[in-house]
């Protein structure tokens, strides 16, 4: 028997069952789901006031203490600090990384300005604001349902991650599949993590069947710039990366875009590059160079100033 251990929520439920399926698909044991309280789940205070990892400390706590065996994470709730311990042996095929917009029918161009939309992003708020259309950022807290629910009531829109809406069987709400162009997602948005205990080589090892090479590069990449940047995950911060099939047989091409944004939306940084990791390359390691120089370029152009 394998414990899987998640949160509560509805989306971690609808992720780590969709996890656990497959766990027991390549390992041909039974798969347990051990729900893990966390003071995330606990508290209605701001995400950007618990500070980043609150969701998941408890999760790695349950591993450490062995008390489950695989954890699996939103990966861009992940701190960008690894404990030594603890080994992410999978990054599956990650889900639609762009945020989206739920008003009820409306998109972007049909709110007026002074519009309430509901997010306590930094990242998701900044950019809302540098579109210069005059709508006022309102914080939102709880659930997808909770939030969406505010929708029509005291709140115009809400912005949420489309990747949760679509576990959850919520995307048909969704009025706008948000364009990286003007909302930038957060790095490693719509991915999840697979971690073990290090010293569980046999688990790790199968468990790396999970692993989709194609969106582990992409996370690397963008986590990388996440890294350099020393920003977590409630920092202005947004990264996307593109990947597609190399020239050579193997090779993956990245199309990397990165941005830092003023809070008040008055000033951006916003920076791309190309790149290909080779076959042979250590995928982690050269995606994440790819996200760490790209870094360099934003921080050469004002970024550390405008995250202040
Ligand atoms: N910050 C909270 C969070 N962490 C992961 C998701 C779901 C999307 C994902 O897996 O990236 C969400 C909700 C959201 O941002 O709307």
């Amino acid at each position: 028997m394998i414990r899987l251990g998640t949160r509560g929520s509805k989306l971690a439920m609808a992720q780590s069952q969709q996890v656990a399926d497959e766990v027991a698909r390549v390992t041909g044991d039974a798969v347990e789901l051990v729900e893990i309280t966390t003071p995330g789940d606990r508290s209605m205070a701001p995400v950007t006031q618990l500070g980043v990892g609150v969701f998941v400390s408890a999760l790695r706590e349950a591993l450490e203490e062995d008390r489950i065996d695989v954890a699996v994470h939103s990966f861009k709730d992940l701190p960008t600090a690894q404990p030594d311990h603890l080994s992410i042996v999978a990054v599956p095929p990650r889900a639609d990384a762009r945020d989206a917009l739920i008003a009820s029918g409306k998109t972007l161009i049909d709110l007026p300005e002074g519009s309430r939309i509901g997010t306590g992003s930094p990242r998701r708020i900044s950019q809302l604001l540098a579109l210069g259309r005059g709508f006022e950022c309102v914080p939102i807290r709880g659930n997808i349902d909770t939030r969406m629910a505010r929708v029509g009531d005291d709140l115009d829109a809400v912005v949420l991650a489309s990747a949760g809406l679509i576990r959850v069987g919520r995307q048909g709400e969704i009025s706008e599949f948000l364009d990286p162009l003007q909302m930038l997602p957060a790095p490693a948005q719509g991915a999840l993590a697979v971690e073990c205990r290090k010293s569980d080589k046999t688990l790790s090892a199968i468990l790396g069947k999970l692993n989709d090479r194609y969106s582990q590069t992409a996370v690397a990449a963008e986590r990388g710039l996440l890294a350099r940047l020393e920003a977590g995950c409630s920092a202005p911060v947004a990264a996307l990366a593109d990947v597609s099939e190399g020239e050579e047989p193997g090779d993956i091409d990245i199309y990397l875009r990165g941005a830092a944004i003023a809070l008040d939306g008055s000033h951006t940084v916003k920076l791309s590059s190309t790149a290909t990791v080779a076959a042979d390359d250590d995928v982690f390691q050269t995606a994440s160079n790819v996200g760490r120089a790209l870094a360099e370029e934003l921080l050469a152009e004002g970024a550390a100033e405008l995250l202040k």
